[in-house]
């Protein structure tokens, strides 16, 4: 065996040392290195070799291996290997400095340098080899490279579950002896979820409850969330100390989960955020697609039903504009969660915007109008919103799979038809859709066109009725009736086509044609000496809040070179009432160009007295349903007094609509209404008519 060292001590200072002391110290400094060092012959015997070798070997002494070749130490393919680099360094004279290789005995790497053993005349006489142990670098290595293998996998997107499993699988590949496994907090912060490696049969059995009743034997590492918090804890079993790095690189996995657990909650609540209403959380139009297919898919297969069904609160719009798009919000939020309450299992609801709610509800015992009953009374409970008490009713129609259509736009197409058929009918109903219903659907496009047409064709005539004073008897002014000439239907009265050219948009166009030949006759009227007489022009809510109602009326006057003072434009209460700071400001506006206004319908709609006073206007005309019954009705005899001194005590001209009898005109006189307008005095004429009618009057 190679000498002990001496102790520097032992050395004496003064002296140089001899040359057997200088091969003591190296032998004793080779003996001392961990690493592998050794020499052979150029037969591949062991001239010598250092301590680490010898006993790495299983021997005890150097001169039990000096003489010994590889092939007496170890299995023939491994010696044989060894031999070959060996062998190569004498042949060339060349080193061979760096080679890695796996240990041969034990576990872990070595780096290897081998270089020629040379005599005095530099001939090669052997080779002298060095080893390094490389296993921890090696280590680090295969972690880091696991490392990445991880973070590659949450860069893919793979999913969750079989991410954790790899996780923990890669664990135990690359930390031999190691039991691993993940554990998630649920929404109660417990840890439940348990991802384990699938070879280790230790943490297969083991459970949330072990790991975290045996803290001596598990080691848990937090897996935290982007947001600071902690998703749940990697739990290692400790079966043998492990060094630093293996710490770093299970600090670093655990990293890693919270990143991928990060990325798939986002990716979860990306997806819902696709699929559902933002506002109520309710399935969007996309995932009501894609389930209600599937429905119709598995109601085909198995002769089942499917209802389709439209919801749409009634009156919404009015709880928007007077109590405020966050009350609007509150209330949608408020319907959703109640239709959701009710709809019951495998049914389906789904906000398509504004109030609009579409229900795909599967069969049950229940009959889907009992159902759609009870849903409805669910919405109509009393609730409190923005300090006010509110009871909704809703428009509801509904469609059936395959009755009514075998396709999701088939039924879309008829629910939808079944609800405007019950908004049509007052609100707060349920309409079964009807083969009829679309049959008047049709028709009603069918009526469009030919309107569209109409006004290309310039089809429309005005009637003109004559507005008599109470004291004097003299015409003081005249209303602008429009009737539409059509060509094999004859004269269309406005009851038939306004409510459709209002939901066409076509009311625009149309009136504007209105005003611009009610302007041109009143200039007419002048023009042919007949005493001036005020026009009144009636004007529909969508053409009262279009953008260019101002221009067009300046441009009907400016175009008939009618003064303005002439031109009346009457409105309905109701209109005034859907946005009364809007109305207001367009009052104004026609007041400032010279035209005055008329309420028309008054009486009908819900204007207080204190808006009332807040509109520019000139005149109110009691809805003709209040003088229909008079003098048999106490209640609107009644009414129309009240409405007689509401316009006087206001400063306002009134005048009557609707007036047949000489009892209504005599009670009117009586009442202090200033005029009347109704067939008693004249139905509406044309006006060749009309003119008549004045010329005889002038
Ligand atoms: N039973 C009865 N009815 C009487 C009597 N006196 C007048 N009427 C009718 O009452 C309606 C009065 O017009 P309105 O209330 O403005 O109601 C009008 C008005 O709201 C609308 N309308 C008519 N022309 C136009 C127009 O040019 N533009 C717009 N936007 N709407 C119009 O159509 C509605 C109906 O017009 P018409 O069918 O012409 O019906 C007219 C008229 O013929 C009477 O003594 N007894």
């Amino acid at each position: 065996m190679i000498a002990r060292p001496r102790s520097t001590e032992e050395i004496p200072q003064s002296r140089e040392p001899s040359l057997a002391e200088r091969y003591d110290w190296l032998v004793a400094m080779i003996n001392h290195v961990p690493d592998y060092i050794y020499a052979k012959d150029l037969e591949g015997r062991f001239l010598f070799a250092n301590r680490a070798i010898v006993l790495n070997n299983g021997l005890e002494r150097v001169e039990d291996m000096v003489g010994l070749t590889d092939y007496d130490l170890h299995p023939s393919a491994a010696a044989k290997s060894i031999d070959a680099i060996e062998r190569r360094v004498m042949e060339s004279g060349e080193p061979d400095l760096g080679f890695e290789e796996r240990r041969l005995r034990g576990s872990g790497w070595l780096m290897m340098s081998r270089v020629p053993l040379r005599d005095k005349a530099g001939k090669v006489i052997g080779v002298v080899g060095a080893s390094r142990d490389i296993s921890s670098r090696k280590r680090a290595e295969s972690l880091m490279k696991a490392q990445a293998q991880l973070l590659k996998a949450v860069a893919k997107g793979v999913r969750l579950d079989p991410l954790l499993r790899d996780a923990a699988d890669l664990l135990e590949e690359v930390i031999p002896g190691i039991a691993a496994a993940v554990l998630l907090q649920d929404e109660g912060a417990q840890l439940v979820r348990l991802a384990a490696a699938s070879q280790s049969a230790a943490a297969i059995s083991i459970s949330p409850a072990d790991i975290l009743e045996n803290p001596a034997l598990w080691r848990c590492l937090a897996i935290s969330s982007g947001d600071g918090g902690q998703h749940g804890v990697l739990a290692v079993q400790e079966s043998s100390s492990h060094e630093a790095s293996v710490w770093e690189f299970l600090t670093g996995v655990a990293q890693t989960i919270g990143i991928a657990i990060d990325r798939h909650y986002d990716a979860e609540r990306i997806t819902f955020l696709a699929e559902h209403d933002a506002l109520t959380g309710l399935p969007n139009r996309t995932l009501l697609d894609r389930k209600l297919d599937d429905m119709l898919r598995r109601a085909d297969e198995t002769s089942g039903k499917v209802a389709v069904v439209f919801l749409d609160v009634d009156n919404f719009k009015l709880v928007n504009d007077s109590l405020g798009h966050a009350a609007g919000d509150e209330l949608l939020k408020i319907v959703a969660n109640r239709i959701s309450e009710e709809i019951g299992q495998g049914s389906l609801v789904s906000r398509i915007g504004g109030d609009e709610f579409i229900l795909a509800l599967h069969q049950t015992e229940e009959d889907f109008v009992s159902r759609l009953a009870r849903i409805r009374e669910t919405i109509a409970r009393p609730l409190t919103l923005a300090g006010m008490n509110l009871q909704l009713t809703c428009s509801i129609g509904m469609a059936c799979f395959a009755m009514h259509g075998k396709t999701a736009t088939e039924l879309f197409a008829n629910a939808d038809m079944a609800m405007y058929r019950a908004k049509e009918n007052g609100r707060n109903s349920i309409q079964v859709f009807d083969p009829v219903m679309a049959e008047n659907a049709r028709r009603k496009l069918g009526r469009s066109e030919e309107l569209r047409r109409a006004i290309e064709r310039d089809e429309f005539v005005l009637h003109f009725q004559p507005q008599k004073d109470m004291i004097s008897g003299e015409i003081i002014g005249v209303e602008a009736l429009v009737r539409w000439n059509h060509p094999t239907d004859g004269l269309v009265f406005p009851g038939e086509f306004i409510p459709l050219a209002e939901e066409s948009g076509l009311i625009v166009p149309i009136g504007d044609a209105v005003l611009r030949k009610a302007c041109g006759q009143a200039k007419e009227w002048q023009k042919q000496g007949l005493p001036p007489v005020r026009i009144g022009v009636n004007m529909s809510a969508r053409q009262f809040q279009e953008h260019g109602m101002i221009r067009h009326v300046a441009a009907a006057l400016a175009e008939s070179g009618l003064e303005p003072q002439w031109l009346e434009i009457e409105v309905t209460e109701s209109l005034l009432m859907r946005d009364v700071q809007g109305a207001i400001m367009k009052m104004h506006e026609l007041n400032a160009l010279g035209v005055s206004l008329a309420i028309d319908d008054f009486g009908t709609g819900y204007s207080s007295l204190s808006t009332l006073k807040r509109f520019p206007l000139s005149r109110l005309k009691i809805d003709r349903s209040f003088i229909a019954d008079i003098p048999d009705d106490a209640d609107d005899m009644a009414i129309t007094s009240a409405i007689v001194s509401l316009a006087r005590l206001l400063a306002l001209d009134v005048i009557a609509e609707g007036v047949e009898t000489e009892e209504q005109a005599r009670f009117l006189s009586q009442a202090g209404c200033h005029a009347i307008q109704g067939y008693l005095f004249s139905r509406p004429i044309p006006a060749e008519e009309m003119t008549r009618v004045m010329r005889e009057r002038s």
